[in-house]
Parts: C-alpha cells; structure tokens; sequence
C-alpha cells in the first residue's frame, strides 16, 4: 500500500435541497491507493451520497472531493441500471464498445462464467443476484483504478455471496484496483477490508486502516466502583451490570492489570459500540507510511 491517496476529500458536505437537512457535512478523509476500503454507517447515513460523490455523479454543496475521473472509475449503484432487453452477451458487449482501448473482456466473462449464466439469456429473464454478477462484471471489465460497489452483494445467496466476493477481490489485488464497498453485512467485509470508513448522521466517525482501528481500542472489564480510573482514556460506551462495568475504551496508557481485564474488540463489536454511542469522539487514523506496514 502506498500513501498516495485514491481518494481524498477535505470538508464535504451535500445538501439535497435548500430545505433539507445536510446529507454530509465537513467530511475529511484520505484513502490510500490500492486499498479495499469498508464504508458502513446504518441507514440513511450518507453512504450511497458519498459514493456517488466519489463516482463523479454528485457534486459537493460545500468542500472539495478528489478521485479519478469517471472513464477510470467503475460504480455499482443499488438499483443496478441494465438493459432488460439485451442478451448476457449482449450487454458484455455494449460494455466494450463503451470503453474502447480499456475493455478487460477475460475479467468480465470470468464473473459470469462462474455465475453458470448463460450468454444468450436476456437480462430481464435473470434473478437479482444474477443481474448483480451481470453489473459486477460489466464494471471490472470496465478495468477501473477505482471501483465503487454500493452493497453490491445484499441479493446474493451466503455461498454466492462468498465467491464473488472472494472473485473480485482476487481480481482488484491482481490489478492493483482501489476499492470503496458499502455493506451491513460487517463479518463480509472484516476478512477482506484493510481500510475503514464509518459514517453515521452524515459525519465521519471512524477512518483509517482496519487494523490500526481495532488496535487502538480494547475491551475493558472490571470494577463498577474504579470507573474513575477511566476518566484519563476515552471511554467509547460503557454499561454496568451489578459490581461489574464493561467498556470499549481508546486508552490513552496503561490501565491497571490487577483493576482490568482487556482484549481486543472484533470488528463489529467496535463498530456497534459506536454506532450505540453517536455521541463518541470521533477517530481519524492517517493512511501508514510504507515503512510502518513493513516494520
Ligand atoms: N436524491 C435525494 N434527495 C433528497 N434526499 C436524499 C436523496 N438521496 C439521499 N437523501 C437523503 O440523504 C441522507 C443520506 O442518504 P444515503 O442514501 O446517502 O444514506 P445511506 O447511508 O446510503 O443509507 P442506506 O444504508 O439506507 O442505503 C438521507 O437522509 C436521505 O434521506
């Protein structure tokens, strides 16, 4: 991973109408090249605005955003606009026609290939999740240095589901591609996202590399009555149960081995502690320097 960014946006915000609340407001955030980056936050968050800002097809009411242009970036939006009438066969070909010089037909019809789809059904005959594997390809074929997926998987079956997942990502690593993927399913992305992006009320909670997120908190059991001890760390969520209190902390030093019990938080225990906690400080973690990812 290198620290030039894909992606780098510097106090966004998106009003739909004069009247309407903001959709994003003073978002700031860099994502390093080449990475595959979780963008989660619960509904109505911000995240199909911030990618359509990414993709070009939004512009910013206020704050700036920088990303490739539209010919290197590929988006699968929700509604995954395809046309009914035309063959698999058809549409992969419409699809190197519209990117003359730059069509990557063998990634294309590898993603269909291994969908079992036969070229010559037409696409309003497909399932949803068929149709998803359809956009899915005709959007890697499209060779992207940026590739935007908005919950690209929510209509696949679980095993379906695994292997394009695993499929793409082999094909965005073969290729160096950068990847933002929006889902709600967290345990899809914890395997395969090395960079995070939360979003919830529009702002930007969490960001930076997965590992260094999760790394920077810890889970902390112990004593109700030593909660005073806390008070130097920043406290995330904490919940009491009789004697007992239970936090996710960003500690700020040591905690006291004979007071604390600590571990690591999974990834969705972090990101729902947050998500319960809207009021928590918010944690910008800057992309690592090549020399700290190979230390
Ligand atoms: N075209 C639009 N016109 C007006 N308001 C919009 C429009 N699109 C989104 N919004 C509003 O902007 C806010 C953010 O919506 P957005 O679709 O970006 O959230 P999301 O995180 O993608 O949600 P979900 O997980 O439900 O897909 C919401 O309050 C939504 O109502």
């Amino acid at each position: 991973m290198t620290d030039d960014p894909v992606i780098e946006a510097t106090g966004l915000g998106v009003r739909y109408a004069r009247r309407r609340g903001w959709a994003l407001r003073d978002c700031s955030f860099r994502l390093p090249a080449h990475s595959v980056c979780a963008l989660v936050g619960p509904n109505g968050a911000g995240k199909s605005t911030l990618l359509a800002l990414a993709a070009g097809l939004l512009r910013p009411t206020e704050g700036t955003i920088g990303a490739p242009p539209r010919e290197e970036t590929a988006y699968v939006g929700q509604d995954k606009p395809l046309y009914p009438q035309l063959t698999v066969d058809e549409t992969l070909r419409m699809g190197r026609e519209l990117n003359p010089g730059r069509w990557d037909a063998q990634s294309a019809e590898r993603i269909v290939g291994e969908g079992g789809l036969d070229g010559s059904a037409r696409i309003r005959s497909l399932s949803g999740g068929q149709r998803t594997r359809v956009a899915l390809a005709l959007a890697l074929g499209k060779r992207p240095s940026l590739l935007l997926l908005d919950e690209p998987m929510a209509d696949l079956d679980p095993l379906a589901r695994h292997r394009l997942m695993g499929a793409l990502m082999a094909d965005a690593a073969d290729h160096g591609t950068s990847v933002v993927m929006s889902s709600h399913i967290v345990a899809e992305l914890e395997n395969v996202c090395d960079h995070l992006l939360l979003v919830d009320g529009g702002r930007i909670r969490l960001s930076g590399p997965v590992d260094d997120i999760v790394a920077a908190h810890r889970l902390v059991t112990g004593p109700a009555a030593a909660v005073d001890d806390l008070a130097s760390h920043t406290v995330v969520e904490s919940r009491t149960s009789g004697r007992l209190l239970t936090a996710l902390a960003r500690p700020h030093g040591p905690l006291d081995a004979g007071t604390w019990q600590t571990a690591h938080p999974s990834l969705e225990e972090l990101l729902l502690a947050h998500l319960r906690s809207p009021g928590a400080p918010a944690l910008t973690i800057g992309p690592r320097t090549a020399e700290a990812v190979r230390a």
